[in-house]
């Protein structure tokens, strides 16, 4: 593995698989010199039997714009990617390694587009010499025992969420407030095609919904927690076959369900035109997200420091809006829009090669309670 020269910034390559896009970033120390969101068009995707196929035609797009824009390969000293559906760990960063990897390639923790961003950081630091790693993956498991009781005993409930997003807008806020993370009780709602809200006490995600399997407020793609015996009596009724059922709860559901349309933008123009159905199913997203802050606030005791809003959707100064008059009694607002994962990447990676922390080992010994594969 190459040594790094003290003499020139470390260069980082940032990968971010979506179920639509890749996103791409390099950087020299923290600096961007280059972002991408490279899109697939749905039916070029759809030619693939299954998510971990598209992995060589990802990378393939990602070496591409490398090359047109200039970027020498050469140059990189680490490859920095979103981590996927592992099994539940501590947050962190974590090198890729091959076990890693076979959990990934065979989906044993559940499919995400996010389990690419491992499997394509790792080819391509193989043919560099360089390392790979993760920065809190999705999975990343921090619940307290009581959150893990979902009522069902055969059913325990799981830490699914925007991990990564999340603690880097809550240091970045933490950090504005001349604090560390780990001495904050924060709530932080990351509002994007999916939506989680997260309970962050002293730098511990101790609650939050599951935000790809049914859980909390609906999302401009997602249907959240549903009334689950009217989706048992769905679910046999002989209509649907189950990847039908599966589609409703996530990709078509939410907004998309009611309206036809994930886009937030489309529909707040649809309210402004006057259509009250757009403004009625708008209106109950942002009081399901208030509701899932108002649950948090609870888990926390209602010792709230901040409440931070984030993801695209906080964008939207009508959604935030409608979000805060029923939210900022419980403490200060802070609205970060947008989502600083490449960012977010970047950091992680550059802790680990200046040594201000140590990387962590996939899976790592003294895993969390949860007990289920
Ligand atoms: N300026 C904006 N105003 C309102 N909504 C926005 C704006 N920009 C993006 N959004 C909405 O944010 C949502 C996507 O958020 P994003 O964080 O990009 O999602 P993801 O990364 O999960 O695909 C979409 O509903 C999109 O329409
Ligand atoms: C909630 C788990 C991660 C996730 O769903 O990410 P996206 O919203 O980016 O698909």
């Amino acid at each position: 593995m190459e040594c790094l020269n003290v003499h020139e910034p470390i260069r980082v390559l940032t990968i971010n698989p979506g179920s639509t896009s890749t996103k791409i970033g390099v950087f020299d120390d923290e600096k961007m010199i280059l972002e991408e969101t490279l899109r697939h068009d749905p039916h070029e995707l759809a030619q693939f039997v299954d998510l971990y196929e598209q992995y060589p035609f990802r990378k393939q797009v990602i070496l591409d714009t490398l090359d047109r824009e200039g970027i020498n390969l050469t140059r990189l000293n680490v490859v920095v990617a979103r981590g996927g559906l592992l099994k539940p760990i501590p947050g962190g960063t974590y090198q890729v390694n091959p076990e890693m990897v076979a959990d990934l390639k065979e989906g044993k923790y559940g499919l995400h587009a996010s389990n690419l961003g491992a499997i394509i950081a790792q080819e391509i630091a193989d043919q560099l010499h360089i390392h790979a790693y993760i920065v809190d993956p999705v999975v990343v498991d921090e619940l307290q025992p009581l959150a893990r009781v979902s009522g069902v005993p055969d059913i325990e409930r799981r830490s699914i969420f925007h991990a990564l997003n999340q603690k880097a807008v809550a240091r970045r806020v933490a950090h504005q407030n001349e604090k560390k993370y780990e001495e904050m009780n924060l709530i932080v709602a990351h509002m994007g095609g999916g939506i989680t809200v997260g309970a962050h006490h002293l730098g511990r995600v101790i609650d939050v919904n599951n935000g790809l399997h049914g859980e909390g407020p609906f999302s401009p793609e997602r249907a959240g927690t549903i009334p689950v015996g009217d989706l048992v009596a769905l679910s046999f009724s002989g209509k649907y076959f189950a990847s039908e059922i599966m589609r409703m709860i996530v990709g078509r559901g939410g907004l998309m369900g009611y309206l036809g349309t994930s886009d937030a933008r489309v529909v707040e123009q649809e309210i402004e035109n006057g259509n009250e159905k757009a403004k009625l199913v708008y209106e109950a997203m942002a009081y399901q997200v208030a509701k899932e802050i108002g649950s948090c606030a609870t888990v926390l005791y209602g010792q709230v420091d901040a409440i931070i809003l984030t993801g695209g959707l906080a964008y939207g100064s009508l959604f935030t809006q409608m979000i805060k008059e029923r939210i900022q009694w419980i403490g200060p607002v802070h609205i970060v829009a947008g989502e600083n994962e490449l960012q977010a990447l970047a950091e992680g990676g550059l802790r680990v090669l200046r040594g201000e922390e140590e990387a962590l080992t996939y899976p790592p010994v003294h895993s969390t309670h949860y007990q289920h594969a």
